[in-house]
């Protein structure tokens, strides 16, 4: 029997034949954006500071969520400092949205997807297509910051409908994620010694007790890292160890798997606030497989054993990790792009 699907570019066909054009947006991305179709880590970024502009209590002013707002009113959103440094990434992305014709909100998201289904044992997200291109600006702190309390951290995400382990659940992202902007004399600096890789690294690492700052010395929102060119987040280290975070945060040093898959349902949530996801189509079938993980537990880096990890949840002990053989290694920075 005939197939129903639509057939779309180089013999590729879909379920419905409005996400054939997101075979196209690919291609483009892969290529351009992408360079070659690498783990593209701001992008993903990008994704959270357009959709956490939302607030269930303040419906109407807290911001239109995964919206578009971020790039259709950039000049009034990236001047908030939490958004310090998404303009490049904005203006890179801006006219290849424009060329394929779709909304910032959608292709904000799209892009998110494809750029971390490109890291070695990357999620697939879902992907629905549809947000319309209209959009007020969010309104200022709605991104949480480095320096913020646990408390606030918490409060904010809940405010725009996520629990405490549901924060742990989408700061998997910092696993191929890097800092430009809290010490801007070591840019490219990674959270954790594996960036181009979705892997539990970033859960062992940020447990291991800090020894030094890796750049200028302590900024605002910056803590001691672990090994030389890493740099940690006060945020991170704080929900490490925060007894409402804890155990989530150490459930994944050893499961690769579920943290992949709790990623995927917080970001499948993360991608649609502010919309109702029956209204709008999935094209999730377009995002690439992403390659397999090299391994589904965490290590001990090189020069670190288990004594140096500060477990903090209270009612599981700490799993035995292999310890890398070796002196310590310094954590060489990401290339800019
Ligand atoms: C507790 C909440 C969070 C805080 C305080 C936070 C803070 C930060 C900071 C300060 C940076 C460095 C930015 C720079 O200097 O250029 C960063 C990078 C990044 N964050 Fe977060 N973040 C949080 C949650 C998230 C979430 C939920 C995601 C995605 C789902 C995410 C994805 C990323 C990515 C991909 C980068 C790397 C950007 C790059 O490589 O240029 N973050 N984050
Ligand atoms: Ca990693
Ligand atoms: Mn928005």
């Amino acid at each position: 029997a005939p197939s129903n699907r639509a057939v779309c570019s180089k013999g590729r066909t879909a379920a419905h034949a409005t996400c054939c054009k997101w075979f196209d947006v690919l291609d483009d991305i892969q290529d351009g954006l992408f360079d070659g179709a690498e783990c593209g880590e701001e992008v993903h970024e990008l994704t959270f500071h357009d959709a956490i502009g939302f607030s269930l209590t303040h419906p109407l002013t807290g911001g239109g969520g995964a919206d578009g707002s971020i790039m259709a009113h950039s000049e009034i959103e990236t001047k908030f400092p939490a958004n310090n440094g998404v303009d490049d990434i904005i203006e890179q992305q801006r006219p290849i949205a424009i060329k394929h014709g779709v909304s910032f909100g959608d292709f904000i998201q799209f892009a998110g997807a494809v750029g971390v289904s490109n890291c070695a044992g990357g999620p697939r997200l879902q992907f629905l297509a549809g947000r319309s291109n209209f959009s007020f600006p969010a309104p200022d702190k709605t991104v949480p910051e480095p320096q913020d309390s646990v408390n606030s951290i918490l409060a904010r995400f809940a405010d725009a409908g996520f629990s405490p382990n549901e924060v742990v659940d989408l700061l998997a992202s910092h696993s191929v994620a890097a800092q430009d902007h809290v010490d801007e004399t070591i840019p490219g600096s990674p959270f954790d010694s594996t960036p181009s890789s979705f892997d539990p690294q970033i859960f062992v690492e940020t447990l291991l007790k800090g020894t030094a700052f890796p750049g200028n010395g302590a900024n605002t929102g910056e803590v001691q890292s672990p090994l030389p060119g890493e740099f940690r987040l006060q945020s991170d280290f704080a929900i490490a160890r925060d007894p409402r975070t804890a155990c989530e945060w150490q459930s994944f040093v050893n499961d690769h798997a579920s943290m992949v898959k709790k990623f995927e349902k917080a970001m499948s949530k993360l991608a649609v606030l502010g919309h109702v996801p029956a209204l709008l189509t999935d094209c999730s079938e377009v995002i690439p497989q992403p390659k397999a993980a090299a391994s589904n537990v965490g290590v001990i880096p090189a020069g670190k054993t288990l004594k140096d990890i500060e477990a903090s949840c209270k009612v599981k002990p700490f799993p035995s990790l292999s310890v890398l053989p070796g002196p310590i290694q310094s954590v060489p920075p990401v290339p800019a792009s």
